[in-house]
């Protein structure tokens, strides 16, 4: 059918053909709320309004997504900077997770660790004084999977559908609404969620029907994750030891069998010295430290998370903690005496 036929029929029909983050996307026009529905095969929803708790590397990339997608975003972050560059974007600024949560259909919870998702959903002002029953709440930080469950079940008993989502993909992906989501929740939930879920991602895994699956998943993401930054920070604090260009090391190994999505990224960061946060030591403090006591826990042995998560810690202590989790070379640096871009021996 010619392209020009297909726009005329549409437009009368008052639906708009929208291309966002490259996903093909449909738009219905009903007069009280859209209707959307991707292209690539995903259900119809009418969900609109949503809220996101956290601003920071990844949150700040999933609000925006949600925004470009059409939905009617409110974001809530402590950091009242974030806030203005959030309405600045056309976002709606909010100082409460209790504001925040007025109204939604689906709260996206993007906060650091289970005690902040705590606070921000179960403490004062928290998401759960003015959510509505039955709204959607997807829990995108990285949990322990015990602490995922707990919360889940807490928001449940509450009358709330939960997703356990942790995401990866880091900040670029974040952004360009193409994250990858390690999932897991009730099939109600997902339908609920499934609008939501296409604005931000590029792949989502249902890895089960209950909460706390996801976040197993993650846990298993993050001892890789974490092991290859270590890898990285080592190889990279060698070569520059044994005085080899790192930007030429850099290229050999991106299309060499050493490589990973870790060295990809974080080398780029150790190659230019630029070490701004898009994913803090802290956070692999945190990540790391779920790896192996989960681990522990288990009976299962992590010998390589554990030596990785020792970098992390002694990161952490020399100051480096809300650095870029590439720092975690300036410790290999300072002990092996290497001089790496950008960092003063
Ligand atoms: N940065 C990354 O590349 C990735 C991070 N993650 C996970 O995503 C989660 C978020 O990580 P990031 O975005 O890197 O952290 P971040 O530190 O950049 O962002 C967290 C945000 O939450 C805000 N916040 C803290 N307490 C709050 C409260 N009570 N009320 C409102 N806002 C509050 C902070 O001000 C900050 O803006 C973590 O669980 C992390 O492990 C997962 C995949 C990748
Ligand atoms: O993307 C992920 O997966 C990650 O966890 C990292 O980028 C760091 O948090």
């Amino acid at each position: 059918m010619p392209l020009l036929f297909i726009e005329c029929f549409l437009e009368k029909a008052n639906i708009r053909l929208l291309t966002i983050t490259g996903k093909l996307r449909l738009v219905i026009d009903t007069g009280i709320g859209n209707i959307a529905k991707n292209c690539r095969g995903s259900s119809v929803l009418n969900t609109k309004k949503t809220a996101v708790i956290g601003l920071g590397s990844m949150g700040w990339g999933a609000a925006l997504s949600l925004l470009k997608a059409g939905f009617v975003v409110r974001g809530c972050d402590v950091r009242s900077e974030v806030l203005t560059r959030f309405a600045e974007s056309g976002g709606t600024p909010c100082t409460t997770p209790a504001s925040a949560a007025e109204d939604a259909d689906v709260i996206l919870v993007y906060v650091v660790n289970s005690k902040q998702v705590e606070d921000v959903l179960f403490g004062q002002s928290g998401a759960l004084e003015t959510a509505r029953p039955s709204t959607t709440f997807l829990l995108c930080a990285t949990m322990a999977p015990s602490a995922t469950t707990a919360i889940a079940e807490k928001l449940e008993a509450a009358g709330m559908f939960v997703i356990d989502a942790p995401v990866s993909g880091g900040h670029v992906r974040a952004l360009s609404g193409e994250i990858t989501v390690m999932a897991s929740g009730t099939p109600e939930a997902f339908d609920k969620a499934s609008a939501v879920l296409d604005a931000i991602s590029a792949k989502v895994f249902r890895l089960g029907d209950r909460p706390g699956a996801g976040s197993q998943v993650k846990m298993i993401n993050q001892l890789l994750a974490g092991v290859h930054i270590a890898a990285t920070a080592e190889a990279m604090t060698l070569a520059a030891k044994a005085g080899i260009d790192l930007k030429t090391l850099y290229d050999v190994i991106c299309v060499s069998a050493g490589s990973s999505w870790m060295f990809e990224n974080r080398g780029e960061h150790i190659v230019s010295g630029d070490y701004t946060p898009r994913s803090a030591v802290n956070i692999f403090v945190k990540d790391l430290g779920i790896v192996t006591s989960e681990a522990g826990k288990a009976g299962a042995v992590t010998p390589l998370a554990a030596a990785a998560l020792d970098l992390f810690e002694e990161a952490s202590q020399a100051g480096f903690g809300l650095e870029d989790d590439a720092a975690v070379a300036k410790i290999l640096a300072a002990k092996s005496g290497a001089s790496l871009p950008g960092v003063k021996d």
